[in-house]
């Protein structure tokens, strides 16, 4: 059963906008949330990566606003600063003919900026938590007026180290205000904490046999620690992909991984928490256009990004705990696109393997490591392709003299075999190095969630709470 925008008796202008951002029906989750969003209802909506989720909380919130007042009417916190401005930009489209204001405000860009910015009336505020509270103590946000509150990736946000920044939030949003809660996933003890601060929350979670997406082929190969990175570049030579995420670690082993996947020849850069905002941002907009293939990067990119085109992730080291796998490998296979996701286990590691599946409910197939001829034939593989589509679609007569000569000297194959081993990236086997990185040991919920503490304390509280949050876990404190 397909569900058309039009039956939520949504405005003119939102209907207009909605097409022209080519949607043309609801996806499950937006079918089920957006009337609730509009009879103002509290909300946990669960439903698989790459699902609409923004939008399903987005339509609903823009639909509610009223132009002409000029308050802040709704908030949305995210975990991480793209993706604040990630949403904000889907609910600018959303709200375009509505002449909808919305601004997105994040660590590691000016503030004053931010509060000339907030002079203009914003009727929406996108923003990340530490960022959020900042503006809040310093009375350049006013949330007396908000009526919705939107946590988007719900569950990373409840996690012990953000929850009582999100308590002082919610401190300062009227208790009448509407609470909408969104994830891909949402651990049983994290939902309880979520009830507690909701008001009799509808729980809509769309039913699928499995947690990830089916469009998402999900492989492991076991292979020892040292091989890894060979392995890699095999796999990126057999592959091909248009677009692909390679998650590590830590924040060293992603500044190492870019380095040496640079130095074989592939265009990759890497994104974690310690670099500038404006480093982080430009990485990410060359990863979306294109001009790098290959984006490595922490569990910072994990959660929420939409970025078309992603058609691999490869899971360089095994992510921590079930969730972050579900959200790494869900930047690929998105709206109905297929994708590919390879997760390394090295022998010590393959109890986090069950884990994973246990939570998935899905098994991964096993993956053989390919050989250096298998990855030679995959680039030849490209070479033809693009032969075959100059043959077909270029003119070659100025070349054609040059290939005569040749061929009076030597016979047709060997001469073609010349061109194609020019053409073709042989595998490079540069010797690279990599520090190790022990994999953390698995952990109990209560500890994992200190340890995000330490991770996202990092990521967004650096100034505020430096002194506490490092005090706790020094591995991950340190080298994420
Ligand atoms: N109804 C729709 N029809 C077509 N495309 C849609 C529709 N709704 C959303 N999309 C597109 O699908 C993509 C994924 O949407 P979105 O980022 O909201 O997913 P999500 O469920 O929030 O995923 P994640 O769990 O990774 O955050 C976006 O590019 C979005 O524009
Ligand atoms: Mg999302």
């Amino acid at each position: 059963m397909t569900t058309s925008f039009q039956q939520f008796g949504l405005s003119h202008d939102l209907l207009k906008s909605i097409k022209k951002m080519g949607f043309e029906e609801a996806t499950p989750i937006q079918a089920q949330t957006i009337p609730l969003g509009l009879q103002h209802k509290d909300v946990i909506g669960q439903a698989q990566t790459g699902t609409g989720k923004t939008a399903a909380f987005g339509i609903p919130l823009i639909e509610k606003v009223d132009v002409s007042n000029a308050f802040i009417q709704a908030i949305v916190v995210a975990p991480t600063r793209e993706l604040a401005i990630q949403v904000s930009e889907e609910l600018y489209k959303i709200g375009y003919h509505k002449r909808i204001r919305v601004l997105s405000v994040y660590g590691g860009q000016d503030i004053n900026r931010q509060i000339r910015a907030l002079k203009k009336r914003p009727h929406i505020i996108v923003g990340t938590p530490g960022r959020l509270i900042d503006h809040i103590k310093r009375k350049t946000v006013r949330l007396e007026y908000v009526q919705t509150v939107v946590l988007d990736e719900a569950d990373e946000m409840l996690n012990m180290g953000f929850i009582e920044d999100i308590e002082e939030i919610l401190s300062h949003v009227p208790s009448s205000r509407q609470t909408l809660l969104f994830s891909a996933t949402m651990p049983a003890p994290i939902k309880a904490i979520a009830e507690k601060f909701m008001n009799d929350p509808e729980h809509v979670k769309i039913k699928a046999k499995e947690v990830t997406v089916p469009n998402i082929q999900q492989y492991y190969l076991e292979i020892p620690e040292k091989k890894k990175f060979d392995v890699l570049t095999r796999l990126l030579d057999l592959q091909s992909p248009d677009l692909a995420i390679v998650f590590g670690r830590t924040k060293r082993r992603v500044d190492e991984l870019s380095e040496a996947l640079n130095l074989r020849g592939y265009s990759a850069e890497g994104i974690h928490g310690d670099l500038s905002q404006a480093r982080r941002l430009s990485v990410l907009k060359k990863f979306k256009e294109g001009t790098i293939d290959v984006l490595v990067a922490t569990d910072v990119a994990a959660r929420g990004l939409d970025i078309s085109g992603v058609t691999h992730v490869y899971n360089f080291d095994v992510p921590q705990d079930p969730e972050s796998y579900v959200h790494r490998i869900g930047r690929t296979g998105r709206a109905g696109k297929n994708g590919m996701a390879i997760t390394f286990i090295t022998p010590r590691e393959i109890g986090i393997l069950d884990n994973i599946e246990k939570t998935t409910k899905r098994k991964m197939d096993k993956m053989r490591p390919p050989t250096l001829n298998e990855a030679l034939e995959g680039q030849q593989k490209i070479t033809i392709e693009k032969i075959r589509s100059i043959v077909e679609n270029e003119n070659l007569t100025i070349y054609k003299k040059a290939a005569e000569e040749l061929l009076e000297q030597y016979d047709s194959v060997t001469v073609l075999a010349a061109a194609v081993k020019m053409m073709t990236k042989e595998p490079d086997t540069t010797p690279v190095t990599l520090t190790e990185e022990p994999p953390l040991p698995m952990k109990k919920e209560k500890k994992r969630s200190k340890l995000k503490r330490d991770f996202k304390g990092k990521e967004n509280k650096k100034k505020r709470q430096s002194a506490r949050s490092r005090g706790n876990h020094p591995i991950s404190a340190k080298s994420r």
